[in-house]
C-alpha cells in the first residue's frame, strides 16, 4: 500500500432545500505515503473541506476516504477519534492552546489522553522535539509570552508527539511574518524529509513552491494540478514563478 490517503468521488453539501450546495462536488485526491501536498484556491473553493473530509473530521455525503488502507466511514466514532490522535497531526494558522497551561504542558496534554506511554516518557518526547524546532528553553511559558513563530514551533511539536503518518497543516504560516514563515517551512521540509506525509492548505505561493504537487481548487473541484521535483533548498525563485504563472493561467 503506497497511498496514504485516497479520498475517492468525495461530495459534501452543506445547506437545506433550494439553499443546498455541494462544496466538494465529487473530488478524487490521492496522497503517496510521505508525499508533500500543497492545495491551493481562492477563498470558499473547498480546500478546508476537503482537508476535513480527507482527515476523517468531517463525514463526506457520499464517496469515500481510505486512511492507510481503512475505509473512515467503516470505523465508529471511538476508532476513527482515535486514528485521527495516533496517526495524523494537526497544525492550524492560529494554534489552539490552553492559556493557564505552559507551552509543554499545552504540548503533552493531547497525548496523554488514552496513552498506553508513561507521563516521564511522552514528556521527555515532548522536551526533544522543542529542543529539535528550537523552543526548548520556553516550556515554562504560556501561550501569551511567546511569539507567533514560537507558538507555531510548538503547534507543531505537538502534532508530532505520535510520530503521525501525515500531517495536515491549515494556513500554518498565516500568521507569520515571512521570515517565520520561512523558518516553518523549512522545519515542514525537514520532517517530510524523514517520511511523514504533509498535505498544506495555503493562499501563499511561496508556501506551495515548497512542496512537490499542488492541487488547485476552484468551486469544489480540483481543476489543475502542478507538479514540481523535492525541494532542496535550490532554484527557490524558479518554483514561485511557476506556481505564480500557473495560478494565473487558471485565474485564482
Ligand atoms: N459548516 C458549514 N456550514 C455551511 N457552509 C459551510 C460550512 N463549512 C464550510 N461551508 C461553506 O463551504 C464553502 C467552502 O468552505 P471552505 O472553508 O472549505 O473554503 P476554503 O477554500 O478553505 O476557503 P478559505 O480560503 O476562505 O479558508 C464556503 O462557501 C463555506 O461558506
Amino acid at each position: 500500500m503506497k497511498k496514504i490517503i485516497i479520498g475517492d468521488h468525495l461530495i459534501k453539501s452543506f445547506g437545506e432545500g433550494d439553499e443546498r450546495r455541494n462544496v466538494l462536488g465529487g473530488v478524487t485526491v490521492e496522497i503517496e505515503k510521505g508525499e508533500f501536498v500543497a492545495v491551493m484556491g481562492p477563498s470558499g473553493s473547498g480546500k478546508s473541506t476537503l482537508m476535513f473530509a480527507l482527515s476523517g473530521t468531517d463525514h463526506v455525503n457520499d464517496g469515500k476516504v481510505l486512511f492507510d488502507g481503512k475505509d473512515l466511514s467503516k470505523l465508529g466514532e471511538n476508532e476513527l477519534a482515535d486514528m485521527r490522535r495516533t496517526q495524523m497531526g494537526f497544525v492550524f494558522q492560529q494554534p489552539t492552546m490552553l492559556k493557564h497551561l505552559n507551552i509543554l504542558d499545552n504540548i503533552i496534554l493531547p497525548s496523554m489522553r488514552g496513552s498506553r506511554r508513561n507521563a516521564a516518557e511522552i514528556t521527555a518526547k515532548a522536551r526533544a522535539l522543542m529542543q529539535r524546532v528550537g523552543i526548548a528553553e520556553l516550556e515554562k511559558r504560556d501561550m501569551t509570552q511567546v511569539s507567533g513563530g514560537q507558538l507555531q514551533r510548538a503547534g507543531i511539536c505537538r502534532a508530532l508527539m505520535n510520530s503521525p503518518k501525515i500531517i495536515f497543516g491549515d494556513e500554518p504560516t498565516g500568521a507569520l511574518n515571512s521570515k517565520s514563515a520561512q523558518e516553518i517551512m523549512d522545519l515542514f521540509s525537514e520532517i517530510n524529509a524523514e517520511g511523514t506525509a504533509i498535505l498544506l492548505v495555503t493562499h501563499d505561493a511561496t508556501v506551495a513552491a515548497r512542496t512537490e504537487r499542488i492541487m488547485f481548487m476552484r468551486d469544489g473541484t480540483i481543476v489543475s494540478e502542478l507538479k514540481l521535483p523535492k525541494y532542496n533548498g535550490t532554484d527557490t525563485d524558479g518554483r514561485v514563478g511557476q506556481v505564480t504563472a500557473k495560478m494565473r493561467e487558471i485565474g485564482i
